[in-house]
């Protein structure tokens, strides 16, 4: 049976004004997300990942322009009116960011921040919301919820905060919750609760995820299915095992060699790939890997390549994909 995917992006392209020319931020991306499954978005930073998130909820910087085709349940997000999309933020497509210091408003205690959407989203009354508040933090693994509901933001450590913030983000049950590096701002230990957290509410509510990382090691063990994303294009789509164990692309290849493991240190900077990304207002005609890529040749220098299927659930965008032998594999606990 042929299941209609929950998101589903065509040829997406967010271009954005600068001083030093229009940034390509997104070009030509195309992707689909099922009901329930976790999705990882993973490339270095500067690929587009955040501004292809963006793009989806509608939310694009001044002097940008995007284009292509998002459905979300068979409807277009990029036609809504304003009053569609605030239905549907917060309510049936749900964010966390980075930094929860930021997201969380500092001057109102946390069961108004918890209980504001579903009062208003699910017409809720209040000793309901608080009752699904209070459920709210234990599901989340928020210690002396009762307590917790009173505190402002910066009463709590930053994990908690964290904690806090996926609590807001699951309050109105969206199908579909994207995490944008929602560790990066948290130390080690606590980053590992918060993703496996994650992906047990994930799970446990048969909800959609799209979890976006510069770290090939958090979406390791925590998704279904990865993209991997480089100057603005998919380079490598498949089942995140299948993608993990047998990464056909080159840039996929060479950031997996430069992943520590669980055992390496886990902050060591990834520049194992020498050079950078190409300038986003230029980037090649021909695959925009081939100025790092060891095995490019001329014709990687040609117009392309378009992602081609090489198995049931994995396809890549290179012309000289790596050969398949398992080249080592990831914990795939993640970190
Ligand atoms: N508001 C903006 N104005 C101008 N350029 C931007 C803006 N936001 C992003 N960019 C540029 O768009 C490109 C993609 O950025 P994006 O933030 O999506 O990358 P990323 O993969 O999410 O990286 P990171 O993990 O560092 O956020 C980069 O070249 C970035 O400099």
């Amino acid at each position: 049976m042929n299941v209609e995917p929950l998101l589903e992006v065509q040829n997406l392209r967010a271009y954005i004004g600068t001083a030093r020319g229009t940034v390509r931020a997104v070009d030509d991306v195309s992707l689909t997300l099922d009901k329930g499954q976790a999705l990882g978005i993973v490339g270095e930073s500067g690929s587009g990942k955040s501004v292809m998130a963006r793009a989806i909820m509608g939310l694009m910087p001044p002097r940008s322009a995007r284009s292509g085709v998002v459905t979300f349940g068979g409807r277009d997000l990029l036609a809504l009116s304003k009053k569609d999309k605030l239905e549907i933020w917060g309510n049936q497509i749900a964010m966390v960011f980075q930094d929860p210091g930021r997201s969380l408003n500092p001057v109102v205690r946390v069961e108004r921040q918890l209980t504001e959407g579903m009062r208003r989203h699910l017409g809720v009354g209040r000793s309901e919301a608080h009752d699904r508040a209070l459920r709210l933090l234990q599901e989340v693994g928020v210690p002396d919820p009762e307590r917790r509901l009173r505190n402002y933001p910066h009463e709590m450590s930053g994990g908690m905060r964290q904690r806090v913030m996926i609590a807001i983000s699951l309050a109105c049950e969206p199908e579909l919750l994207i995490a944008d590096e929602p560790t990066t701002a948290l130390d080690v230990t606590i980053q590992r609760q918060i993703l496996d957290l994650l992906r047990k509410v994930q799970r446990e509510r048969d909800m959609a995820m799209m979890l976006i990382s510069h770290d090939l090691a958090v979406v390791a063990g925590r998704t279904d299915r990865v993209s991997v994303m480089y100057s603005g294009r998919l380079a490598e789509v498949g089942s995140t095992r299948e993608v993990f164990d047998e990464p056909r692309h080159r840039y996929t290849h060479a950031l997996l060699g430069a992943t520590p493991t669980i055992d390496h240190a886990r902050h060591a900077p990834l520049r194992v790939i020498s050079g950078s990304l190409p300038d986003p207002t230029s980037p090649p005609t021909g695959c925009r890997f081939a100025p790092r890529c060891t095995h490019a040749q001329d014709d990687c220098l040609t117009p392309g390549p378009e992602l081609a299927s090489v198995g049931t659930d994995h396809s890549v965008a290179c012309l000289h994909p790596v050969t398949p032998t398992p080249i080592k594999t990831l914990t795939l606990s993640g970190r």
